[in-house]
């Protein structure tokens, strides 16, 4: 074991049990699918919120569900994020637990790939990224960009690839207000090709709005949702997925969560549950 960098986060063997039924299989997902295992999580305050504004980065998860999503990234080869979360956080989007690959462990074993949906390609990303910081310091991997450009710009793909990332080129359709929208079972069926058995999304609210309607939920096998003591109060992202209707035209729940389990995890608790499906 090499030392641990100073940003490592410790989880310890009895806080990992519950969340064992709620992950992926140790030794990948099903190999006769071609889908890859997929969890959402993410955190959000009483009032359905991840962040307090589009751009704002705000932490919700307490020390310890915090370094449970570190040890989820752990468990999955990718995790997905969209464009805004890229450009309002800066992230890492590497695993900070003590014994993965640069924390404890020489190698990168242990940390997933992070994938972004860019469609545009518009996230400005520099040397001065903290993605890249910590390649350079071998303590992450380079991200994978989901894009619907078929040539990026070629000085930000010489970038990507001097560190091991990519530009994804894939084929996207429109929503009716002009957004565009990934088809979610081609994006999970291409990363699964590309060697990821399990990814996790974490968001951000665009993200999770596009999963969490009918014709995609039912890609997602597990979901984690921490919730954190406090409201965010108006202007925040929020979660909220279009409603769907009954044949009466009457609203109905848009979606909703089977084989639930709450665990208090400090002053935060972490709710894991599977899509119910409707007929
Ligand atoms: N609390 C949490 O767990 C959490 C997690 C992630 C992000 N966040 C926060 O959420 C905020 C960002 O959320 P947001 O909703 O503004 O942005 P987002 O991260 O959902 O990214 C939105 C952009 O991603 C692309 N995109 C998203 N879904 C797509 C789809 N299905 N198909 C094609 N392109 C798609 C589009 O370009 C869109 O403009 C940030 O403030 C971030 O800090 C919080
Ligand atoms: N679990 C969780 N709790 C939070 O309080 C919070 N703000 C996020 N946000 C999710 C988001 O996808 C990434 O956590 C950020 O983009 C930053 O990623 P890094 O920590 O830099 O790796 N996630």
């Amino acid at each position: 074991m090499t030392s641990a960098p100073r940003d490592a986060l410790e989880f310890p063997d009895s806080d990992r049990g519950f969340l064992e039924p709620h992950l992926p299989p140790r030794d990948g997902s099903a190999p006769e699918s071609d889908l890859p295992f997929t969890t959402l999580t993410f955190a959000t305050s009483l009032d359905a919120s991840l962040a307090l504004s589009p751009g704002a980065r705000t932490v919700l998860s307490g020390p310890q569900s915090k370094a449970m999503t570190h040890y989820l990234r752990s468990r999955h080869d990718g995790i997905i994020i969209g464009v805004g979360t890229a450009v309002a956080d800066d992230p890492g989007l590497n695993c900070r637990i003590t014994g993965v690959g640069g924390y404890g462990k020489p190698g990168l074993d242990g940390q997933p790939r992070p994938v972004v949906i860019d469609p545009t390609a518009r996230w400005d990303f520099s040397d001065d990224s903290k993605l890249f910081q910590l390649c350079r310091e071998g303590r992450g991997l380079a991200p994978w960009i989901i894009t619907a450009v078929e040539k990026p710009n070629a000085k930000k793909q010489a970038l990507l690839e001097k560190y091991g990332g990519r530009f994804i080129p894939v084929k996207m359709l429109r929503t009716h207000t002009g957004r565009h929208q990934v088809d979610w079972p081609d994006l999970l069926v291409t990363l699964k090709s590309n060697g990821l058995n399990s990814v996790m999304v974490e968001g951000g609210g665009q993200v999770i709005k596009s999963l969490l309607c009918p014709l995609y939920m039912s890609l997602l096998d597990s979901v984690i949702v921490t919730i954190a003591p406090t409201w965010l109060g108006e202007g925040g992202v929020v979660v909220s997925p279009d409603r769907r209707f009954d044949e009466d035209g009457n609203a109905i729940s848009a979606a909703r969560l089977k084989n639930v389990k709450w665990y208090p995890f400090g002053e935060d608790v972490v709710l894991c549950g599977q899509i119910k499906l409707y007929d």
